[in-house]
């Protein structure tokens, strides 16, 4: 339990104990005022946890004792909270509501929250403070899909597949949705295995598509990436669920089919000029770095560096 709850906390299960020596009857009633207890629930128990840059975060499902009060008597409590914060000069509220204490968010939207984000089970509420518009960085507004483009140099093929459930079945490398937390390369290695049966495993990054408000991403913007992948194995395992055919087709043909995406086709077009005048002229490697933040680590993605260019420092 954090420590700036422990005192609500104890106010809290103090009162109930009182209440239940006292036999009182409903105890906050979901009428009239809202708050039929001998100690009215008040902002002093609505004390968050301050952030770094200004605000205040105060999550609802630590505080127990929440399962029996009614909407009015939170919201009196929390606009009470919320002209203290603004007194003391924070710049933001957020409100961490747990699915089952849903019937919170009506009264806080009354005081001028918003939703900020939801997850499948809470939601959270922001309310901007601060001087002038909200700078709150909004919540995730991307998709990412990641297609591998697996060829094999020995045979020049390259692995294709048609979608079970799309309008016109076309040839396009295998790929799908990155799990949140999934770096690109090992999204393009699960899922080509697991449309195809195929193992691989990442070389580089080929191209980035982006597109706004996409009908497949929830109206939201959709980044399509396709990586350059190195089979290990060849035995096709088609998944019935996704795919409703699957080959290695020679690079040229896929090059010259219509049956096609247009980035499809021009992956291939790029992919045949790399495997003809080198990989490098089309690859963007990946490096792994540490971040600033401790112990965590970042993929940078970019052309491969010439050797003579990694100490260079000027123009000559
Ligand atoms: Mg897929």
């Amino acid at each position: 339990m954090p420590p700036l709850l422990r005192g609500s906390y104890r106010r809290v299960v103090l009162a109930l104990a009182r209440r239940a020596v006292l036999g009182a009857g409903p105890r906050w009633s979901a009428g009239g005022s809202g708050c039929a207890r001998d100690s009215p629930f008040g902002a002093e128990e609505l004390r968050g946890e301050p952030d770094r840059f200004g605000g205040v975060s105060v999550r609802l499902g630590r505080l127990d004792a929440l399962d029996r009060l009614d909407p009015v008597a939170f919201q009196r409590a929390l606009q009470a909270a919320v002209q203290k914060w603004r007194s003391e000069g924070r710049v933001a509220v957020w409100l961490h509501i747990p699915i089952l204490q849903s019937r919170f968010i009506a009264p806080a939207a009354s005081l001028g929250f918003c939703f900020h984000h939801a997850e499948s089970d809470s939601s959270m509420l922001s309310l901007w403070l601060g001087d002038g518009p909200s700078r709150l960085p909004g919540y995730a507004t991307h998709q990412v899909g990641v297609a591998g483009a697996v060829f094999d140099e020995n045979t020049r093929k390259i692995l294709v597949v048609q979608d079970r459930n799309k309008l016109k079945n076309m040839w396009k490398f295998p790929g799908g949705l990155s799990e949140p937390g999934e770096d690109i390369g090992d999204t393009a290695v699960r899922e080509v295995f697991e449309e195809t049966g195929i193992k691989s495993e990442f070389r580089s990054l080929l191209s980035i598509r982006q597109q706004h408000t996409h009908p497949g991403a929830f109206g939201k913007s959709d980044m399509y990436i396709i990586c350059r992948l190195k089979p290990y194995s060849f035995t096709i395992n088609l998944c019935q669920h996704e795919c409703l055919k699957c080959e290695w087709m020679n690079l040229s043909d896929l090059v010259k089919t219509k049956n096609t995406t247009p980035i499809t086709s021009r992956v291939a077009r790029l992919l045949l000029y790399g495997y003809k005048e080198g990989f490098d002229k089309i690859d963007l490697t990946m490096e792994e770095l540490p971040a600033v933040y401790t112990g965590l680590f970042y993929k940078l993605y970019h052309k491969k560096l010439p050797d003579n260019y990694k100490s260079m420092t000027g123009m000559d």
